[in-house]
């Protein structure tokens, strides 16, 4: 033991951070601080947890956590309801993490927040005791914490994998994701941990956490709205239980009986997608070494991924694409050649036959089926498979039979439960071996796209995938929605806050004496009503006669009530809104509650000064153009059935929310024989395939690291935005910075990164449509590195080439733009940069960058192979 922890202490009041309306849920923020020996590690921040659907008088935004690895599990008991004060929480420690240095410490058994370590206050007393039936969810005795001793012993995990079931793992963006440990039943054996009634035979759902199991009536009340898929209330935001994962998205009969069909797809949706749920690569192990991300990632988007991947450990073959869980037999056959991993053992599969498959010792049960597929093994030889099932000894060139051409081989693995490839893809790899005899002819060639933040790599990824890729599938559409949903918040917060300068601006307006003067028709009452185009400046001094009433239906003036304003409940959810989005907190939002929300968005979005504010939204810089696309549909973007099209998909402003690795294959015919792109049954056609990899720069890493992941690249497709002459950001550095020079000196990072040193580039100059607009109102020399730009302008000089043929003031600076990188290319490198103008909104210019793409692969692979040939036939003669 190192110490003893004496108390958590809150860092000031828990803040209610805001409150917007009565019936909406309310949103914490609670800060702790670790009074103690000195720990190796900050602590983190408890996030605020919104939790919807639950009516106000029992709303209880539950938080409960880990804070670290080694310090106690606490978690809120009680509310206190004194009138007018904030806050009020009282926490309880109630366990501590295996393995943790305090294990033995000592604790204050409560602790509350608001008054250091007091005793249970009158205010508790009233409320009554936790040990009894209570008013609110997480006071109930779920998880048997009833009697809650001030150390819980947690039951000890009895999992195998690599991990510890309570500890914190990284998720995929390398964030902490607590544990929880298995939840005990303080009923009798069988019965429901909420209402300690029912048998083993009553129907029950458990917490994919913490294992509670719910009856039919206690499940809504313990899990709450289900953000997060099936987890206790106080389970949110923990990671699930591993054993459970193969059960994601998976509904059971007592769900349907208990809720709608929409309402369950919106559970499983969730269950699956959300980033806590995401198997963590740290946790996936193979040939003896823990995956990163960009390898999970891998490894899940190929071809033929494992199936049912959970935490631990595997082997994996990466010449024949024998998989396997570490120290058995294969068990499937994936995907080859994939870059995830370690090296294969000898050992892998603990096989002890002495013969070997590409450097591993197979089991007897692989042995089996070589001999039922006509291979010899005597003498013990080791041998080299390739995908495709030919066999041969190591360091021989004499094929010794392909073993999965035997139809004895089929029925063998059948028996021993051995993999074998799929009808489909065997009968696919004979045709192209028949084809082509050097198997790995077809290997996709990559295409790695990148370019500097905004400068439309997603766009033109998405334009690719829908054009010729595969379908988005089930899950990418999900995320693609939250995106949709998040940015849609994002482009409201932008709306509220203009509104709020637009209605200072006015006031100023007024104060200076000006009055707005309306048009409005006379109503029965005899008052005016509000004329919808209004906003008609009058100027100072036009005194309007009230006095004389004017008859119904009359066209009259009348000071306009002042711009901009809001209703107060407006308002209060308008700043609610900037503020979660100033927060970062915009996606929890949109997945937790974003429901919740619907009709106040709608009257939000339909209030005259909103609508007024959106009128003005060509002054709003912040406020992308594409905002317009999706504002017009809010309401329908935000409910819950919303599916995005194609369209909705390529205008979103990004892939995934995590704006990882993303990738996507196509084919397309190898050189221009049918003239048709992507038209193979136009005549005989010879295709290749290809793969695009959109990389984030954010996920490159100090000094783009990652990038050596991308060495088998064969063409690298760098974007830049053309609109980045005139627009700067605040460097830490510099000050403000153009962010045409930083799109440079990124492409300067990227062409001179050791690995790339031999790679062709192509130069995407992107959103040609927007800088075709933008030339003409602001100079390219705007930008210190165009500064020479000094084009010839001809007096008929339009968009487009003007009326003598020559070209558009657009196109020159195009050019000039292509020439400046490449100069810059040629400074760095020895070969040629290569350029094409693309708008990544239109599908024609994205295939024509494809098609010049696939031109330099393939000019590039003729003249290595004229090389070859030539530097052969030079050795040939000169022999
Ligand atoms: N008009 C027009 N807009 C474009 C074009 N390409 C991209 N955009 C828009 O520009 C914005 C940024 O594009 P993205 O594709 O998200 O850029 P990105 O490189 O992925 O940027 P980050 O993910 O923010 O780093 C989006 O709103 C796109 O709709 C284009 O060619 N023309
Ligand atoms: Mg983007």
């Amino acid at each position: 033991m190192t110490g003893i922890l004496r108390r958590l202490l809150p860092l000031g009041d828990p803040v209610r951070k805001t409150k917007y309306d009565e019936e909406f849920s309310v949103e914490y923020s609670i800060a702790l601080e670790y009074k103690g020996p000195p720990l190796p590690y900050d602590l983190p921040h408890a996030s605020p947890v919104v939790v919807g659907e639950i009516p106000t008088a029992d709303a209880l935004p539950s938080w409960s956590g880990l804070l670290d690895v080694a310090l106690p599990v606490i978690q809120p008991v009680k509310k206190k309801a004194r009138p007018g004060e904030d806050g009020g929480w009282k926490f309880e420690v109630i366990g501590l993490p295996r393995n943790s240095p305090h294990a033995d410490a000592k604790f204050d058994s409560s602790l509350s927040i608001g008054s250091e370590g007091s005793p249970r206050s009158q205010e508790d007393e009233m409320l009554g005791d936790s040990t009894s039936s209570s008013r609110y969810p997480c006071e109930s005795p779920v998880h048997g914490h009833q009697n809650r001793p001030s150390v819980v012993k947690f039951r000890s995990s009895d999992s195998s994998g690599p991990y510890d079931e309570h500890s914190f793992v990284t998720d995929s963006e390398g964030d902490t994701i607590p544990g929880k440990p298995k939840a005990q039943n303080s009923g009798k054996k069988g019965s429901c941990y909420h209402c300690q009634r029912g048998s083993r035979l009553t129907g029950k759902e458990a917490c994919l956490v913490c294992d509670a199991k719910y009856c039919y009536r206690c499940l809504l009340r313990a899990m709450g709205s289900m953000a997060e898929g099936r987890k206790c209330l106080l389970c949110t935001g923990f990671r699930i239980d591993e054993s459970k994962r193969v059960s994601l998205g998976k509904c059971s009969r007592m769900m349907k009986r208990l809720l709608p069909e929409a309402e369950i797809k919106r559970i499983m949706r969730a269950e699956i997608s959300c980033a806590v749920n995401q198997l963590s690569p740290k946790l996936v192990f193979v040939n003896s070494r823990p995956l990163n991300k960009h390898e999970l990632l891998l490894l899940q988007s190929c071809a033929n991924p494992p199936k049912n991947l959970t935490p631990g450990y595997y082997w994996y073959d990466r010449i024949a694409g024998f998989w396997g869980k570490a120290g058995e037999k294969p068990s499937q056959l994936i995907t080859e050649q994939l870059r995830v991993g370690g090296e294969m053992e000898r050992e892998a599969s603990n096989g002890n036959t002495d013969v070997l498959i590409n450097g591993r010792e197979i089991t007897k049960d692989e042995l089996r089926m070589l001999k039922a597929a006509g291979i010899s093994c005597k003498g013990k030889p080791h041998f080299w498979v390739s995908p495709d099932g030919l066999c041969q000894e190591e360091g021989q060139n004499n094929p010794k039979g392909k073993i999965w051409e035997k139809a004895m081989t089929k029925i063998t693995c059948r028996i021993l439960s051995l993999p074998y490839p799929s009808n489909r893809a065997s009968s696919e790899r004979e045709v192209e071996n028949k084809k082509n005899d050097v198997d790995y002819a077809n290997v996709p060639r990559k295409l790695l796209l990148i370019g500097s933040e905004n400068s439309g790599t997603s766009t033109i990824f998405k334009q690719m995938k829908i054009s010729y890729g595969d379908a988005f599938t089930e899950e990418e559409r999900r995320g693609l929605k939250l995106v949709i949903q998040s940015k849609l918040y994002c482009y409201l917060g932008l709306l509220m806050e203009a509104r709020e300068r637009f209605e200072k601006e006015s006031l100023r307006e007024k104060e200076k004496g000006k009055s707005i003067l309306v048009e409005c028709e006379v109503s029965d009452s005899g008052h005016g009503s509000w004329a919808k185009d209004s906003g008609r400046e009058k100027g100072k001094g036009l005194v309007i006669d009230q006095s004389r009433p004017s008859p119904p239906g009359k066209i009259i003036q009348k000071e306009a009530k002042p711009a901009y304003a809001i209703s107060p409940k407006l308002k209060r959810f308008s700043d609610w809104l900037v503020g979660v989005i100033a927060a970062g907190n915009v996606e929890d939002m949109v997945s937790l509650a974003s429901r919740e929300y619907s009709a106040l968005i709608d009257e939000l979005w339909k209030d005259e000064a909103i609508q007024a504010t959106y009128n003005r939204r060509n002054e709003l810089e912040e406020l992308p153009r594409v905002a317009t696309y999706f504002l017009e549909r809010a309401m329908e973007i935000l409910k819950e059935d919303y599916e995005p099209s194609d369209m909705d998909i390529l205008y979103a402003e990004g892939i995934s929310s995590s704006n990882g690795v993303v990738s996507t294959n196509f084919s397309f015919p190898k050189s221009v024989v049918s003239g048709s792109f992507g038209d193979a049954a136009a005549g005989h056609v010879d295709l290749s395939s290809y793969q695009v990899i959109r990389v984030h720069p954010n996920s490159l890493g100090e000094n783009c690291k990652w990038l050596e992941m991308f060495e088998d690249v064969d063409l690298v497709l760098f974007c830049v935005s053309l609109t980045d002459y005139d627009e700067f950001f605040d460097d830490d550095s510099s000050g403000s910075k153009n962010k045409m020079v930083a799109s440079r000196d990124l492409f300067q990072k990227i062409v001179t990164h050791p690995v790339f040193s031999k790679k062709d580039f192509l130069l995407l100059l992107n959103k040609f449509d927007l800088f075709e607009e933008k030339i003409e109102q602001v100079s390219l020399t705007r930008c210190e590195w165009f500064s020479n730009f000094n084009p010839v302008i001809s007096h008929n000089h339009h968009r487009g080439n003007d009326i003598n043929g020559s070209p558009s003031l657009a196109q020159r600076a195009f050019y000039y733009i292509a020439v400046m990188f490449k100069r810059h290319f040629r400074s760095l490198t020895d070969h040629k940069l290569y350029v094409s103008p693309v708008t990544g909104l239109e599908q024609d210019t994205v295939k024509d960058c494809l098609l010049y793409a696939r031109e330099i692969i393939d000019w590039d692979e003729d003249i290595t192979l004229i090389t070859e040939e030539s530097s052969t036939g030079t050795e040939a003669s000169s022999s």
